[in-house]
């Protein structure tokens, strides 16, 4: 296998882990080359009494590939992206997908598309059909909770049935693999459920896992558990 070479574009916070301070480092450490942009530099992440920092916008987002593209150092054999908070920049992913597509077809491309948890959204609503009709064709794998998974399909999901015809809808959409980071499905609060599928050469592989829920909330681990699923 060639060198793994990752592009990962993701929010930076001095403070804590998020984003790419929360994907950077275990990549390296499982072998992969990681070149970060930050699509956001903030003192901290949003869950705090304020937040100050800046917003990469769409151009200068344009401007670093071009960078890397006029002296040809941006060929990469992944691409992550995390938290996005605006159109103009989910657009310009979009972009940038098919620009590192041009220079590696074989790109793979892992997409958390971060929109909302428990039935709450925190980003503009307008998000939601770029993912679900630009995003989630372009991405290979894709790695939405089981929130993101409904606002992607359209599906209410109350059980495991519910589940498997949404993961279906995505792979019909074009996405390779869907993996769901966290679902709440039974009663038993204290069990959170990973799913995963993968459609290859007509060959579908369905995967499910219940791990134990800790008493704890975290910020970060969401960005941390897409960049383990490469
Ligand atoms: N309270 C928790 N107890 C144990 N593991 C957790 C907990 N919260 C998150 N995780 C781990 O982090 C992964 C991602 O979950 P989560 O952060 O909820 O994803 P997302 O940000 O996509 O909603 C889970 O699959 C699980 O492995
Ligand atoms: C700036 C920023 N980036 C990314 C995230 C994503 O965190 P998580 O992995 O917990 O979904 C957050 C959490 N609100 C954030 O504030």
């Amino acid at each position: 296998m060639e060198d793994p070479r990752v592009l990962s574009i993701q929010s930076h916070v001095v403070s804590g882990y998020v984003g790419n301070k929360s994907a950077v480092f275990p990549l390296q450490l499982l072998g992969f080359e990681v070149d970060a942009i930050n699509s956001v530099q903030f003192s901290n992440h949003t869950g705090y009494n304020t937040v100050k920092g800046q917003i990469l916008t769409e151009k200068e987002l344009a401007e670093l590939v071009q960078g890397l593209s006029e002296n040809n150092i941006e060929y990469y054999t992944h691409l992550l992206t995390g938290y996005v908070g605006s159109v103009s920049f989910l657009n310009q992913i979009s972009s940038v997908v098919k620009h590192l597509r041009e220079k590696n077809p074989n790109l793979i491309y892992v997409c958390d598309p971060v929109m909302g948890d428990s039935g709450k959204l925190y980003v503009p609503k307008e998000l939601i059909p770029i993912y679900k009709n630009f995003i989630v064709p372009l991405a290979t794998i894709i790695t939405p909770n089981l929130f993101e998974t409904e606002l992607l399909t359209d599906i209410t999901i109350k059980n495991v049935v519910d589940v498997w015809k949404a993961v279906d809808i995505l792979h019909k959409k074009g996405c390779e693999t869907v993996v769901i980071s966290s679902a709440e499905l039974g009663d038993d609060s204290s069990i959170l459920s990973i799913f995963a599928s993968t459609v290859k050469d007509k060959s579908l592989k369905k995967l499910s896992m219940d791990i134990k829920k800790t008493a704890n909330k975290f910020t970060g681990t969401g960005d941390l558990f897409a960049s383990s699923v490469f």
